[in-house]
């Protein structure tokens, strides 16, 4: 039998860039690697009847970009939605859908929040109070939950300052903000070609976004009560922030003021999880000893194989079981 040690306290599945629509495969912008869109979603499939077998995991973080944004083409957002929401109908877990740019191709924020897609704390209540859902529209979509008695996780909302497609209403201060920091940094016509900027500055493209004041300071709130209570946290959002953990041009804009507060309560956080880079990737912060894991894409995986994993948590250590071309880890 086994012993405490050997078991996890608890545990979570993680999946990113699912990116589904029912359309033909194609290559990505730069030619480079095949997307499989229809497979996608046996790909999900797949991952959900692994967790239920598995039977172990309390809920799955999906990193973002649940569908891709060429399904506006045939105006078959709603029916790809409904696609892959129901590859998670009945499960025995929790789920906790984060926002990539991908959803704000195909959504508004103000359909998100009342959709299946947005799991926060409140989702409840706001499904059936429309007042609640208008206040709601213009803020930043970040919540933090405690799974499990001594550790807390937080889920951030990297598009908050952004012009991403349909997200941000063009009349709203965080998507003129998002135009002042883009113009100002990238001087192409088309914002979503990096030409003329060369290493970090990359980052400086439409499909990424940045990080309000208001939440900046959220988390530094979050993280602070945590250090009080002694907690653990892992945090996620679809963007990463490590420039070691991903190919630069995916960094969240102000990824710099992220590490910051990561760095300053080092004492508290363990992991930072995220997606949008398909290549995937992994950085072991050492100095602050916090691990920064990119999620491979599902939708640039070829058929028979698939990228996801079950995270189980001990007390010294996260330990990562991936699958296909996720690649498992021991992360103390
Ligand atoms: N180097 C580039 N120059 C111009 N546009 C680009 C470039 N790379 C990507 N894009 C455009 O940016 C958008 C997002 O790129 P894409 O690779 O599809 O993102 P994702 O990886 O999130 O699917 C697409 O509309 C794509 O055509």
């Amino acid at each position: 039998m086994a012993t405490t040690e050997e078991r996890p306290l608890f545990s979570f599945g993680i999946i990113a860039d699912v990116q589904y629509g029912d359309l033909d495969d194609a290559m990505n912008f730069t030619q480079t690697k095949k997307r499989y869109y229809r497979n996608a979603l046996y790909l999900l499939r797949e991952a959900v009847q692994h967790w239920k077998e598995e039977n172990r995991i309390q809920f799955v973080l999906q990193l973002g970009d649940i569908i891709d944004g060429f399904n506006t083409r045939r105006k078959n957002s709603e029916n790809a939605l409904q696609a892959v929401l129901k590859e998670f109908q009945g499960v025995p877990f929790g789920l906790h859908h984060i926002w990539g740019n991908h959803e704000f191709y195909n959504f508004s924020r103000s359909y998100l929040m009342k959709s299946p897609l947005f799991t926060g704390p409140e989702s409840q209540d706001i499904a059936s109070n429309l007042k609640e859902v208008v206040k709601k529209e213009a803020d930043a979509v970040y919540y933090d939950f405690s799974p499990y008695n001594g550790y807390r996780f937080v889920i951030l909302d990297n598009y908050d300052i952004s012009m991403c497609g349909i997200g941000r209403d063009k009349d709203s201060p965080q998507y003129k903000k998002a135009g002042e920091i883009l113009r100002q940094m990238n001087k192409n016509e088309e914002l979503n070609s990096p030409d003329g900027l060369f290493g970090v500055d990359r980052r400086f493209v439409l499909f990424n976004g940045g990080m309000g004041e208001e939440q900046l300071q959220w988390l530094r709130e979050t993280l602070e009560v945590a250090r009080q209570r002694g907690e653990k946290v892992v945090i996620s959002g679809h963007v990463p922030v490590h420039p070691n953990s991903c190919y630069v041009m995916c960094l969240l804009w102000n990824y710099q003021d992220v590490l910051n507060i990561l760095q300053d309560f080092s004492d508290v956080v363990l992991a930072y999880f995220s997606g949008h880079d398909h290549g995937g990737g992994y950085h072991f912060d050492s100095g602050n000893e916090i691990h920064h894991v990119t999620l491979p894409g599902v939708i640039e995986v070829p058929p028979g194989s698939n990228a996801f994993g079950t995270v189980d948590v001990f007390s010294d250590r996260l330990v990562m079981h991936g699958v296909g071309q996720l690649e498992s880890r021991v992360m103390k």
